[in-house]
């Protein structure tokens, strides 16, 4: 937590003992349980002087060209040829003079973090001004640089109009100062086009401006041509965000280009449009006094919507900056009452507090979040006995299992001889827990088998059976796909599951398990099935794309999402589209119904696995897409089951830890905009040695025609009179007559659909990941 503070001119008396009064500041800070201090870069004194060489004084301003005039344009009608030269002079060589910044030393430096000059306007209308704010704002970045700053703040973005003008400086500086890490303010949505008339802040309100103190006040974004002042919350929450997204896609999504949030507008009570954030760089939290209310002892505490989003956003762990504390604003708890609560929220955050308790997910992940790894290929590989060991540690996974299997004997119909064979058994905790439910039934007679192809683990394998199961368990060592069996079982068990479910390739294994299944056997899993969701993570989408090899935005990864964004929403989208936010890809099941198989008991080829799906998401908030979430749901038996579906897991597998979902990137971010609609096109293709996925998305906006009444799949056809002009029209998609959400017979909006984007083909032939056979 930071604490915000003030510093008008440097030769302020600092108090004894310290010598300077930024040491003085810090220390405080320090002493009030504040991390450390935020303090603006330069003092009213470089304000004045950079006025004067590069605004014309407003009273020296024609009232007509206010709005247009700067000094750079009017000293060709009116030179004033002293300023112009000491303007000149200043141009062609930056530098401060020592009272216009408010540290000099090293250890002034040391713990802050600067705050360039609120009034420099990157992206004012006179690209006079813009071109001296540019040069002002490298001439501060780079006196920071020299006193080992490492983060600066900078002004927020006020002009709509010249955004990719801002982006444009910003990304000149990241360039030119290589250790630095830049965040940009940016007003969690723009009050002023909600309720006031909006006034551009240049070049005449630059000046206009100058008699106001250098507080930094919370910054206004100038929202031109912006959606109507009735609009509601939500287009001036996503007009911040898509702010924010053209500086970062202008800055190439560079990675010390991050975010400081502010949050003195009050915020609206729908977490979906705040959601938003939560997959973005948001490194620091502006929170000024004015933005807490009292409660009823008078104690400041923030409003509901604040508090939930501060708890949310600690997945970001974001540096919290306090400003205003020493004002007075509230009757109790003084100045420490601000930060001794917001620590209160950071504390009592869902997060927060997920990590801090033993068994979660959560707990267990730590260190891996957001973090991207290469899924396992226990077919192709053989797994070390620590990364067994990691397995062994989900208590929630081994016990479905058991639970699983005493379910199935208990049902199994009474015979002498019950055979269980466990294919793919590791280092043997699922033979362990099949004999753990053969005791809890108190059946005798029961034949176990073992088999495993990895014959480091087999060592194991033989180790416990010397030592703890004796001649209760038969081991096999070789490939289930091919070792002959000496009897048939009844039960199969196996853990062949990957993140999406078959990524591990359990279709094609327990396909030549089938060989020593009985007909009316029983495989524990039943069946699986793989989930998708469209996402947004500019860390993931960073992360992948920083690894050096071309491959890398092809390949699906494992990760444990933390600040990602789901984009796809629950409600009726432009063609009266409810699609769940998470929707099922297909599904495998076992053992296969009407499998043609040949002499050797098995399918001549591996076309039967390959599976496509194609599902419609609706967006009804604008983002980015760069890339999408799978998941995977098992049923093992009966009612008995394993999921990491985000909205089913705790109902099914609660603080189950042996699989993180699985993230397909995309090569290129797709834009989407509000209450749009995505089309994910996903196939998991194969070949006799080989199987992959391949994965596509396509965006549309929907024009509504009307009502009809859907059923048996009919659908009318409504021309797009009411379409959105779009620049990247180039198809008009119907919603397609198959489509489950129509053949419901439901009453909804016709539509057509307005193709506005597409992503390429990824992993085209499996050209860049694929699974082994
Ligand atoms: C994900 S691990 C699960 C291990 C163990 N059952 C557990 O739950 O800890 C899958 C195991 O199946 C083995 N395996 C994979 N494909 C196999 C095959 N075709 N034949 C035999 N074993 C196989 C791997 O070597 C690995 O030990």
């Amino acid at each position: 937590m930071l604490a915000l503070k003030q510093l008008k001119q440097i030769d302020a008396t600092p108090s004894e003992p310290y010598e300077t009064v930024p040491l003085e500041l810090i220390s405080e800070a320090q002493t009030k349980g504040y991390d450390s201090v935020c303090l603006p870069l330069t003092t009213e004194a470089w304000r004045k002087r950079w006025t004067e060489m590069c605004l014309m004084p407003s009273d020296s301003v024609h009232p007509e060209n206010r709005s247009r005039e700067s000094r750079r344009e009017s000293r060709l009608l009116r030179r004033d040829s002293a300023v112009e030269k000491k303007a000149e002079a200043w141009r062609e060589n930056p530098c401060f003079e020592w009272d216009e910044v408010t540290i000099t030393r090293l250890d002034e430096a040391a713990s802050i973090t600067a705050i360039v000059s609120e009034w420099l306007e990157l992206d004012a209308e006179d690209d006079g001004i813009r071109y001296d704010a540019e040069i002002a704002l490298q001439q501060e970045l780079a006196y920071a640089s020299y006193l080992t700053i490492h983060t600066a703040i900078l002004p927020a973005p006020r002009n709509r109009n010249h955004i990719a003008s801002y982006a444009r400086t910003v990304r000149a500086c990241l360039q030119k100062a290589p250790f630095m890490s830049i965040a940009i303010r940016l007003p969690v949505y723009d009050t002023t086009s909600v309720t006031e008339p909006i006034v551009p802040v240049s070049p005449s309100s630059s000046s206009s401006s100058l008699q106001s103190s250098s507080t930094p006040s919370t910054p206004r974004l100038f929202v031109s041509n912006s959606t109507d002042s009735l609009a509601p919350l939500e287009a001036h929450i996503d007009a911040a965000w898509e702010t924010w997204d053209l500086i970062r896609s202008i800055c190439d999504y560079n990675i010390r280009l991050t975010l400081a949030l502010d949050l003195t507008p009050p915020l609206p009570n729908s977490p979906g449009v705040l959601s938003k954030w939560a997959a973005e760089a948001v490194r620091y939290i502006f929170l000024p006094s004015t933005t807490f209310i009292a409660n009823a002892k008078g104690y400041p505490v923030l409003p509901k919507p604040t508090q939930n989003f501060i708890r949310d956003s600690m997945t970001h762990r974001p540096n919290i900056i306090i400003s205003g504390a020493s004002s007075g604003l509230h009757m109790r708890g003084g100045e420490d009452a601000y930060s001794q609560y917001v620590r209160h929220l950071e504390r009592t955050s869902s997060v927060v507090q997920a990590a801090e308790t033993a068994g979660t997910v959560e707990n267990f992940a730590q260190g891996y979040q957001d973090y991207l790894q290469a899924p396992l290929q226990p077919l192709m590989d053989n797994l070390q006995s620590i990364t067994y060991q990691t397995f062994e540690q989900d208590p929630v996974k081994y016990r479905s299992y058991e639970e699983a299997i005493y379910k199935a004997l208990q049902e199994w119909p009474y015979q002498d001889k019950i055979v269980i064979c466990v294919a793919g058994a590791g280092r043997g905790p699922l033979v362990a827990r099949s004999l753990s439910a053969v005791d809890r039934t108190k059946r005798r007679n029961v034949h176990i088998y073992a088999i495993e192809k990895n014959p480091n683990a087999f060592v194991t394998l033989q180790n416990r059976q010397r030592m703890e199961w004796k001649d209760r368990v038969r081991l096999i060592f070789g490939d289930m796909r091919s070792i002959v069996v000496a009897e048939k079982a009844d039960i199969l068990v196996s853990e062949l599951l990957g993140s999406f479910g078959d990524n591990e390739l359990s279709p094609e294994c327990l396909d030549g398990a089938m060989r020593f299944l009985k007909p009316q056997g029983i495989s524990i899993p039943s069946s699986y099935t793989a989930h998708l969701a469209p996402l947004s993570s500019s860390k993931l989408y960073n992360d992948a794309r920083a690894i050096t090899d071309e491959k890398s935005l092809e390949t699906p990864y494992v990760v444990m999402f933390q600040a990602v964004n789901l984009l796809s929403g629950e409600g009726p989208g432009p063609s009266g589209l409810c699609g769940p936010q998470v929707q099922e890809c297909w599904e495998f099941e076992h053992p296969r119904k009407n499998l043609v198989l040949n002499d050797q008991g098995l399918p001549p080829t591996n076309s039967h696995n390959a599976r496509s799906a194609k599902l419609r998401f609706h967006i009804p908030h604008a983002g980015v897409l760069h890339g999408l979430a799978g998941y995977f749901e098992a049923v093992l038996y009966g009612n008995i089951g394993l999921s990491i579906h985000p909205h089913r897991k705790d109902q099914i597998s609660k603080n189950m830890l042996s699989w993180f979902p699985l993230f397909f990137p995309f090569k290129e971010p797709l834009y989407l905009p509000s209450n749009c609609e995505l089309q994910v096109s996903i196939w998991r293709l194969t070949n006799e040695r080989q199987v992959w996925y391949e994965w596509h998305a396509e965006s549309f906006l929907g024009s509504i025609g009307g009502t009809s009444t859907t059923s048996g799949g009919g659908q009318s056809l409504v021309s797009p009179t009411v379409g959105v002009p779009s620049p990247l029209i180039d198809a008009i998609d119907l919603v397609p007559r198959s489509s489950p959400l129509l053949r419901d017979g439901l009453e909804r909006s016709t539509a057509t659909l307005v193709k506005i984007g597409h992503t390429s083909l990824h992993n085209a032939g499996g050209r860049s990941n694929y699974i082994g056979l």
